[in-house]
């Protein structure tokens, strides 16, 4: 494309046909030479836009100026990053002070393509500690590949957020959990990974992370700790689960021996998201807590009589049912955090 919208064709005419040079020509004479070699008429601006809606991985400068957008365009810092799932965004509703940036207006940000995901990043005050959430995340599905669905995480980390939490809706597996319970996830099953997909895949730019980062101990037990007892203060402890989330690439959702297999592997709960962001944020150093909603009960049996099979109006309706526990858990937890001291601190070495 020009920057007048118009595709220039390989020997440099316009596809109108009737000029061989755009009328604008003069103008972008500062091309690079690679744009030169390809007789593309963008400008050097326009050809790096391309460049990284194109790639799988960002350049660590292009995260930085994201990350200096947003700080810069909210005037604030956060120290917590939050990942609505689907049919939660209401987690971004209850921020204060909030400072809204569509997607689309922030620069070489994708795009949400899915419903329930609004497509907007908050930054703002909750419970006294300044955070940013996403009201719509990336997934493996949408077309995005996984780096790029991850890489807000590190706009996160340089934005200057130290704690990421992670939600989503999920089905449940485990024969115990029930619609609309909670699953403090304490560890993955990466299905995508064992396929050989990861976020990390490519070059590694060791300013995020090592090449190799292990994974154990990825969610934080001292915030599920902590999660569990404001889910005791609430009265919903008996519908608090502590288990295994595994993401699969969807968009279809299980078959019956997909899920008989994942519970033989210890799978609790099974979706489309989240692992990946966990991956990144741990890659950067970042502590992680993440919860599943449970929107429907997968059945492992070929001749169960309910109507089981999943559809994303039921995932949408529970989560909307359950959107008031799931911010309260939020905000409870981000209110302890918020009181603790900055990491870093000699006080902070000892707590979480
Ligand atoms: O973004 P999350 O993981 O919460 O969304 C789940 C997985 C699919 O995107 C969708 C299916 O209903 O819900
Ligand atoms: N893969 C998957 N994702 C979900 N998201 C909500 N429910 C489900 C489910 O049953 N399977």
């Amino acid at each position: 494309m020009t920057g007048s919208g118009k595709v220039a064709t390989s020997n440099g005419n316009h596809s109108n046909g009737h000029s061989n040079k755009p009328a604008d020509y003069t103008a972008r004479e500062n091309q690079t030479d690679e744009a030169k070699k390809i007789q593309c008429y963008l400008t050097p601006e326009e050809f790096r836009a391309v460049r990284i809606m194109q790639e799988d991985t960002y350049p660590y400068e292009v995260i930085q100026e994201i990350a200096d957008f947003i700080v810069k365009g909210s005037g604030m810092r956060p120290r917590i990053g939050i990942i609505c799932g689907s049919g939660l965004g209401s987690l971004a509703d209850i921020i204060q002070d909030a400072k809204v940036f569509e997607y689309e207006k922030i620069p070489n940000f994708p795009v949400s393509t899915v419903e329930g995901h609004a497509g907007k990043l908050v930054v703002g005050n909750l419970e006294g500690a300044c955070v940013m959430a996403m009201q719509g995340r990336f997934h493996f599905y949408e077309g995005y590949p996984l780096a790029k669905c991850s890489m807000p995480v590190r706009v996160m980390k340089l934005c200057g957020v130290e704690y990421l939490f992670a939600t989503n809706a999920a089905g449940g597996i485990n024969p115990k959990y029930m619609v609309g319970d909670i699953m403090l996830m304490h560890d993955h099953v990466n299905m995508l990974g064992f396929a050989g997909n990861s976020p990390l895949q490519g070059p590694n730019d060791p300013r995020f992370g090592p090449r190799f980062p292990a994974l154990v101990n990825s969610y934080n037990k001292d915030l599920i700790n902590k999660a569990l007892e404001i889910g005791k203060a609430m009265g919903i402890e008996s519908n608090m689960h502590v288990g295994v989330y595994s993401c699969l690439g969807g968009p279809t959702y299980e078959t019956i021996a997909e899920l008989k297999a994942l519970r033989l592997m210890g799978v609790d709960a099974v979706g489309m998201s989240t692992v990946h962001e966990v991956i990144t944020a741990r890659h950067c150093d970042m502590k992680v807590f993440a919860f599943s909603l449970i929107t429907n009960k997968c059945s492992i049996e070929y001749d169960d009589k309910r109507d089981q099979e999943a559809n994303h109006e039921e995932v949408m309706a529970v989560a909307k049912n359950r959107q008031k526990a799931c911010c309260e858990l939020v905000s409870r937890l981000i209110r302890e955090i918020h009181a603790m001291p900055p990491s870093g601190t000699q006080a902070a070495k000892t707590g979480v």
